[in-house]
């Protein structure tokens, strides 16, 4: 038996077709761990079901095939030992700053008094840079600062698993960097598990213990755990000065170019369901190879069903 914090097996989603279509398979064979701790990051192109599996962690969505099991417990429902951040804030918009935290604070310690709720809800607010605007209700909030209570809400709940789907993807790149920060403080004082979802390579190689890398849907999988080395506390502006930060940027950034719709094909093939590919002849022949040449590729065959893992150590390096 697996002794894995969290761990995900033979995963499925299927959505029914519409009247004379075939059913979506979005994703299949999906099966990963997190073990406690770990900070993950998933990253795949868009539609290959990234969220449908962090809904699924949450309790908010079922997989048509596969088992889901959190320290050794099924995930049937939502939970508070697992604290969700969506891209779009999810306040409740009647309640300030302050109260949309307390909300989640009161329902994680019942039995703690007013006061004490109300201390440690401004203790995370302050952490998020809000002391001054704790009385604010959301719609007098900017699109950041609402993001950063909805932070602020889900850390002082100090879930066991923190699932973020996406959550600096509206924010200006200062704020970004700044939320980024703290998350890091933050998560490196209270030791949870980290779940999550981004578009942005530089942020997850910044983040992350490892990323998993998704290819693309449907019946996409996760082909490849990417482990990021690098050592921590980690700094924005010194991680680009690490040997192996640009070994990792350009093997994530190969994956996403290119390798992520060549599994694809290279699975519909084995199993024969290619259709014909759409090619402008004109648009190919002017077409240049994209960026990231250098990349480093895993040595293994990363066409078979297995979780192939990366290790920037084992490549060489320029
Ligand atoms: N209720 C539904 N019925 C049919 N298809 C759905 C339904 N919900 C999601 N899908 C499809 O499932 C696929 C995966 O969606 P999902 O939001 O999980 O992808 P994603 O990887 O998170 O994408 P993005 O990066 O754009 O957020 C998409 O093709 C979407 O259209």
């Amino acid at each position: 038996m697996s002794h894995a914090f969290v761990e995900v097996q033979q995963a499925a989603k299927r959505f029914p077709g519409a009247k004379g279509e075939p059913d979506l398979t979005v994703f299949e064979n999906v099966s990963f761990q997190l073990e406690k701790g770990e900070f993950v990051c998933i990253i795949g192109h868009s539609g290959c079901g990234k969220s449908t599996i962090m809904n699924a962690l949450a309790g908010l969505d079922q997989f048509s095939d596969g088992t889901m099991v959190m320290e050794g417990k099924e995930i049937d429902g939502p939970g508070l030992e697992r604290g969700v951040v969506f891209q779009n804030y999810s306040l409740l918009p009647w309640l300030s700053a302050l109260e949309n935290v307390r909300f989640g604070v009161r329902a994680r310690w019942k039995a703690w008094s007013d006061a004490k709720v109300t201390e440690h809800s401004l203790a995370y607010l302050e952490m998020v840079g809000l002391k001054d605007v704790v009385g604010r209700k959301p719609a007098q909030l900017s699109g950041g600062m609402r993001q950063r209570v909805s932070i602020a809400r889900a850390f002082a709940t100090k879930p066991k698993l923190l699932l973020l789907d996406e959550p600096f993807g509206a924010l200006d790149a200062l704020t970004r960097g700044v939320i980024q920060d703290e998350l890091i403080k933050i998560w490196s004082q209270d030791q949870q598990t980290v779940f999550m979802i981004t578009h942005d390579v530089d942020e997850a190689i910044l983040l992350a213990d490892r990323i998993l890398l998704m290819t693309n849907g449907p019946e996409a999988r996760i082909a490849e755990a990417v482990e990021i080395d690098l050592p921590r506390p980690r700094q924005r502006g010194e991680i680009v000065k690490h040997p192996h930060f640009y070994t990792i940027r350009n093997y994530l950034v190969d994956f996403l170019v290119n390798r992520s719709g060549e599994l694809r094909t290279a699975d519909l093939d084995r199993r024969g369901l290619r259709y014909p590919e759409a090619v402008n002849p004109v648009e190919r022949a002017s077409a240049d190879t994209p960026a990231a040449s250098d990349g480093q590729r895993a040595s293994a065959d990363t066409t078979h069903d297995t979780l192939v893992t990366f290790t920037p150590k084992e490549t060489h390096h320029g």
